[in-house]
């Protein structure tokens, strides 16, 4: 972990990205996500999948508004079409088809399932900078939630499990469109964070810690 702000660190880093520093600042729990005994399970296809996608669930309602509110904070034309691309074509589509074969294969529907303590954490960090529409710290929740996903979703040696349930929330977070879709959110952060002063670097970097140590404490619970 780096405790040294940007300006410091990137002299001396191999990597000077923003977005490197943002995630190397928020060890140990990035490797503690990508390395999560329920992201493992999910790999050898063992996991309890329908508690933690009832969850993950409410999470992407939040996460589909929050990309909304990025095509609207984004400070140009082709960030936007980026985001809507992504949001139209992935998570309103492909994604949103996912949970409702998934669910119902799991047992159906579920009956209203109040939130767990981490689930309405996150719901309310996703709300959080929605509403305050500053464009580098919503993309930092998203690029959390999504390079953390590609983490531990490409550490997957074939054959993958045979059951979609989890054969296919494993293609959704890993290949070539997928990384594309990664790299953008890394590279908006690269182009923004090193013009913000210190004060405004710190912000990015704490939500996007918060983000991470969500993320954790996410598989923790669907773990336990
Ligand atoms: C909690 C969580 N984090 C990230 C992702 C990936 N979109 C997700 N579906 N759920």
């Amino acid at each position: 972990m780096t405790t040294a702000m940007y300006d410091e660190w990137r002299t001396t880093a191999a990597e000077p990205r923003f977005s490197e520093w943002l995630r190397l600042s928020s060890e140990p729990d990035w490797t503690e996500v990508v390395t999560h005994p329920f992201a493992s399970a999910i790999v050898r296809g063992d996991a309890d999948m329908y508690r933690y996608l009832v969850q993950d669930f409410q999470f992407v309602d939040a996460f589909t508004a929050l990309l909304g509110a990025a095509v609207a904070a984004a400070n140009s034309f082709g960030s936007r079409v980026a985001v809507g691309r992504f949001l139209g074509m992935t998570v309103a589509d492909t994604e949103a088809g996912y949970f409702a074969r998934a669910l119902a294969a799991l047992g159906g529907e579920p009956d209203p399932v109040p939130p767990e303590p981490v689930t309405e954490e996150f719901r309310s960090l996703m709300d959080e900078v929605r509403r305050g529409q500053e464009y580098p710290l919503i993309v930092a929740v998203l690029c959390v939630a999504e390079w953390s996903y590609l983490g531990w979703a490409s550490r997957v040696r074939e054959p993958l499990p045979d059951d979609f349930v989890y054969r296919e929330w494993i293609d959704l977070h890993s290949g070539p469109e997928f990384e594309g879709w990664v790299g953008f959110l890394r590279r908006e952060l690269d182009r923004l964070g090193p013009g913000l002063d210190e004060a405004g670097q710190g912000r990015v970097l704490d939500v996007f810690r918060r983000a991470t140590r969500l993320e954790r404490r996410f598989f923790d619970m669907a773990a336990a």
